[in-house]
């Protein structure tokens, strides 16, 4: 068998070199072919080999569109020279005024604050030279697959590729294209929400000034200082073997300011603020987990009325996916950030469960309560500043502050009532019972005398105007009126 098949092999080949030898055709033939095998591998080799080289000789960031660092480094190369030749630009406007880069000014909004947008590389390429070397830049952005009837958008991804001794510069450039940018922003608070497992910047709002706000008592420096010494004692926390964090738990009746101090915090210590909203649907237990072990750095983490969630250890309702064990789980489990600020705020801490809120999660206990007198007092210096407006100073601020009956009044109601009536005192104490509700006729004489933290104001309207109108009982916001309008002649006030 094996003999039979040689015969007929070598009679195949003989026929094949008989075949070449005279037929110039298949000579042709073969010789073709060979030469479009030989074309074909010339033609695909350079481009292999330069693939190999390129790989091995160059260095390549990825940048991904979901990382922080792609907003603050987009804007940066945009403006610089090499970017010129980007055929494919995109525009942001979620960044601030003050940041750096490449800004298209579009004028001014109703506060008179510049309104910029800036521009950002899409797609393409293009060469740029960045401390004597060569870099190239490639934006590139692929549409998602849609879901169900939902877009996703599209995905962007930023890549620097140079060469592989041009490595070292990756840290310069990244700190230069912050600086020039993100890091650019002074006073500005950064604040993040979640998205899927990351946290996007959402908002940039400038600080709020801690001044600002009028707490009763040391509560502002209070929370300054506890703040300020978590942050400088990280050592020795570590030393203790304590977990290094820190809960705090705002709690008292609507409007009095419990964001608001943890946005002026947030501000003095240059914090930024990431806002988790517990009773979204989509939150399971695992992306909390996810996303309290990924907050950004130098941010505190925020969850408002945490009583909207849970009232004791049971969902508020059937939409809220989040357990309460996973919540737990999250806020001290391994996962848990170290350095984490943590603010819990609710406007009825009886609801809550105390596991919730012991010491380790919820460290200091806070109320913000409604206005005292000597907030009120504050609030009116603060829209009625001390020199500013005759015939309204301090006595004038104290004897209306004495009228608010204590700790009815929200502070936030208090600044409706003064934004609708700036620049005009007048209206402010024509109105003000509309604000105390009514007075009885007994209270004003020694109301003001009641002041916690104050002398008793030492009004001084003319002699025979004050007997007449405390003889005749007359509230002290009516006294005041007619004092007003006796000095000022009329209801002109000077400015
Ligand atoms: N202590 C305060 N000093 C000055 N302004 C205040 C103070 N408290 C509240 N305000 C003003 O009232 C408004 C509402 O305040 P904020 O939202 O911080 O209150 P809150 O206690 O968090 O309310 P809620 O419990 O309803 O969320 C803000 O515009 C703020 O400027």
């Amino acid at each position: 068998m094996t003999d039979f098949l040689n015969t007929q092999l070598h009679a195949l080949i003989s026929q094949l070199q008989h075949l070449l030898q005279h037929n110039e055709l298949a000579q042709g033939g073969l010789l073709l072919g060979a030469l479009g095998a030989l074309a074909a591998a010339a033609r695909s080799w350079p481009h292999r080999l330069w693939g190999r080289l390129l790989a091995r000789a160059t260095f390549t960031l990825e940048i991904d569109g979901q990382d922080q660092s792609f907003a603050w480094l987009s804007v940066w190369l945009a403006a610089q020279a090499g970017s010129r030749r980007m055929r494919h630009m995109g525009v942001a406007t979620r960044f601030n005024e003050s940041m750096g880069g490449l800004a298209l000014a579009l004028g001014t909004d109703q506060d008179g604050d510049e309104i910029t947008v800036r521009l950002i590389p899409l797609s393409g390429q293009s060469l740029m030279r960045y401390r004597g070397h060569w870099i190239l830049v490639r934006p590139s952005r692929e549409k998602n697959q849609s879901e169900g009837q939902r877009m996703l958008g599209y995905t962007h991804t930023l890549s620097l590729q140079m060469l592989g001794r041009s490595r070292h510069l990756i840290g310069p450039l990244l700190q230069d294209a912050y600086e020039a940018t993100a890091g650019a922003v002074s006073g500005q608070t950064e604040i993040y929400t979640p998205e899927y497992q990351n946290w996007q910047v959402s908002d940039r709002r400038r600080s709020r000034p801690p001044g600002s706000l009028i707490y009763g008592g040391t509560l502002m420096d209070t929370l300054l200082a506890d703040v300020g010494r978590f942050q400088s004692d990280r050592e020795w926390y570590q030393e203790m073997g304590i977990p290094y964090r820190r809960g705090y738990l705002l709690h008292g009746p609507p409007g009095n300011g419990k964001s608001s101090l943890v946005a002026a915090v947030a501000g003095a210590m240059g914090l930024n603020i990431c806002v988790l909203n517990l009773a979204t649907p989509e939150l399971s237990d695992e992306r909390l987990q996810s996303l309290l072990s990924n907050l950004p750095r130098r941010a505190l983490l925020l969850l408002e009325d945490i009583d909207a969630v849970f009232v004791g250890r049971e969902r508020r309702t059937e939409t809220v996916k989040l357990s309460f064990a996973g919540l737990l789980n999250a806020l001290d489990g391994v996962a848990a950030g170290e350095g984490r600020v943590c603010f819990l705020t609710t406007n009825h801490p009886e609801h809550l469960d105390p596991a919730l809120v012991r010491p380790g999660r919820a460290d200091l206990h806070l109320h913000v309560a409604n206005a005292s007198r000597e907030q009120v007092a504050g609030m009116l210096e603060r829209f009625f500043p001390q020199g500013q407006f005759t015939h309204f100073g301090a006595a004038q601020r104290l004897a209306l502050a004495g009228r608010v009956p204590e700790g009815h009044l929200s502070m936030a109601r208090l600044q409706e009532y003064l934004l609708e009536r700036r620049g005009d005192p007048l209206r402010t104490v024509r109105d003000w019972e509309e604000l105390c509700g009514p007075i009885s006729e007994q209270e004003p004489a020694d109301s003001a005398a009641k002041l916690p933290a104050f002398q008793t104001p030492e009004i001084q309207p003319p002699e025979s105007q004050g007997r007449a109108g405390r003889a005749a009982g007359l509230p002290t916001s009516l006294l005041l009126c007619q004092l007003f309008r006796q000095q000022t002649g009329g209801s002109e006030f000077t400015v």
